[in-house]
């Protein structure tokens, strides 16, 4: 079956909330004095756009076929992944048939690898490759998930992120996850505030609903192992997210180690590619890996973590990236449930995960998503051109 050949591909900078969903204005619970490794230094403690959380913007990546059809996708990246796309990653795609998305994959991974495998080269792939199974399915007429083996369920069902679990009940979600306020810096009273609010949070949400903490790597091995404990005896915490640091391969393994038996650990969404999914598996670091589909290598990598995860038994549960991940969860037995990042500033209410960029976005209701909500050509979605673009670099 021959496709249109890709005829463009274009890469753009877009700014203010959307896939770089920490570029928010001011008073948004997400930059409310969250604990990161940068919290040691207390000028950059109140908040994470001080020391520029927020500093690349979102790339979105375009890829136009010769008979006008578009591709497109949105993810973390802002100009520094346009001029990948354009002046490096391009080569691979134009005059390529779109079907050839492991041979153009392993062509932007290896011609990049001796200054990539990690972080934002891997971001600007993982663009480049959701917007070609974006096209893929517009050619094809049909939703991603389809073309990666049909939904194994009638609806996906999430937990929310953010700082109010107890709306997050209310709303009908399975659970909530807070994110964490205090790091080792604030010693043992930054610990009590920490338990304090999760015990406030457990007390208005009840015994059964799921609360998780989100360290966003800002621990030691010391710290996450005492919150851990005092947060499971006291609280009945489900898990505990990205405690340490993403490189810190052997700290994970103590940590899980060290955890009391029915605290999950979890982490991965600052891992990419396969082999570095591999390694957290392999050293038993954690019991569900949550890569982002913008970030670890897009779905052509994902599917290869994903399958790896489930011949281990490991659940794979991407962190919230709306369409991208909802189009794989919903095919994944591994994948029993997904997030869904709360990006109302409360948050009170569900808004879409990156508004405004995308049109069409589908949201949770009472906590979950019907598949058929997801019945669309590509993922579904259309890029709001109301949203300014930008597009530094050109051929
Ligand atoms: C809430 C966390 O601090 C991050 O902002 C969040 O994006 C990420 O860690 C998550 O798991 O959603
Ligand atoms: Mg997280």
């Amino acid at each position: 079956m021959n496709l249109p050949r890709i005829k463009h591909v274009r890469a753009f900078v877009a700014r203010g909330k959307g896939a770089d969903y920490h570029d928010q204005p001011g008073g948004h619970w997400i930059d409310d004095h969250i604990a990161t490794p940068m919290a040691r230094y207390p000028e950059y403690r109140e908040s994470r756009q001080s020391f520029g959380i927020n500093v690349l913007g979102t790339l979105v990546v375009e890829i136009e076929a010769e008979d006008g059809t578009i591709g497109f996708a949105v993810t973390t990246g802002g100009e520094p992944a346009c001029y990948i796309v354009e002046k490096h990653l391009a080569r691979f795609l134009e005059g390529r048939n779109p079907v050839e998305v492991e041979k153009i994959w392993d062509q932007m991974y290896f011609s990049t690898q001796y200054y990539g495998r990690k972080g934002l080269v891997i971001n600007a792939i993982s663009g480049v490759d959701l917007a070609l199974w974006d096209l893929l399915g517009k050619l094809r007429g049909e939703p991603v998930y389809h073309m990666l083996g049909g939904a194994v369920r009638d609806e996906l069902q999430f937990y929310a992120t953010g700082a109010r679990p107890d709306v997050a009940k209310e709303l009908g979600f399975i659970g909530g996850k807070l994110p964490l306020h205090h790091g080792p810096a604030e010693g043992l009273e930054g610990m009590d505030k920490n338990i304090a609010l999760l015990a406030d949070m457990r007390s208005k949400c009840g015994d059964d609903f799921w609360l998780m903490y989100d360290c966003w790597m800002s621990l030691d091995i010391d710290y996450a192992t005492r919150l851990a404990h005092r947060a499971y005896k006291e609280c009945g915490l489900k898990w505990i997210e990205e405690a340490l640091s993403p490189d810190d391969y052997w700290g994970y393994q103590q940590l899980k180690k060290n955890a009391p038996p029915g605290l999950l650990v979890t982490t991965g969404e600052h891992e990419a590619t396969r082999w570095g999914f591999r390694m957290l598996m392999d050293m038993e670091c954690c019991d569900i890996i949550q890569p982002d589909v913008g970030w670890c290598g897009g779905v052509t990598e994902l599917i290869k973590i994903a399958n790896y995860a489930d011949s281990r038994g490991v659940m794979m549960i991407p962190h919230g990236s709306s369409v991208y991940s909802y189009h794989f969860v919903i095919t994944r037995h591994n994948s029993p449930f997904a997030e869904f990042l709360m990006m109302h500033p409360g948050p009170t209410e569900v808004v879409p995960m990156f508004a405004p960029q995308l049109l069409g976005e589908p949201v949770p209701v009472n906590g979950r998503i019907r598949a058929s909500e997801l019945d669309k050509p590509g993922f579904g979605v259309e890029l709001n051109r109301d949203v300014p673009l930008h597009r530094p670099y050109t051929r």
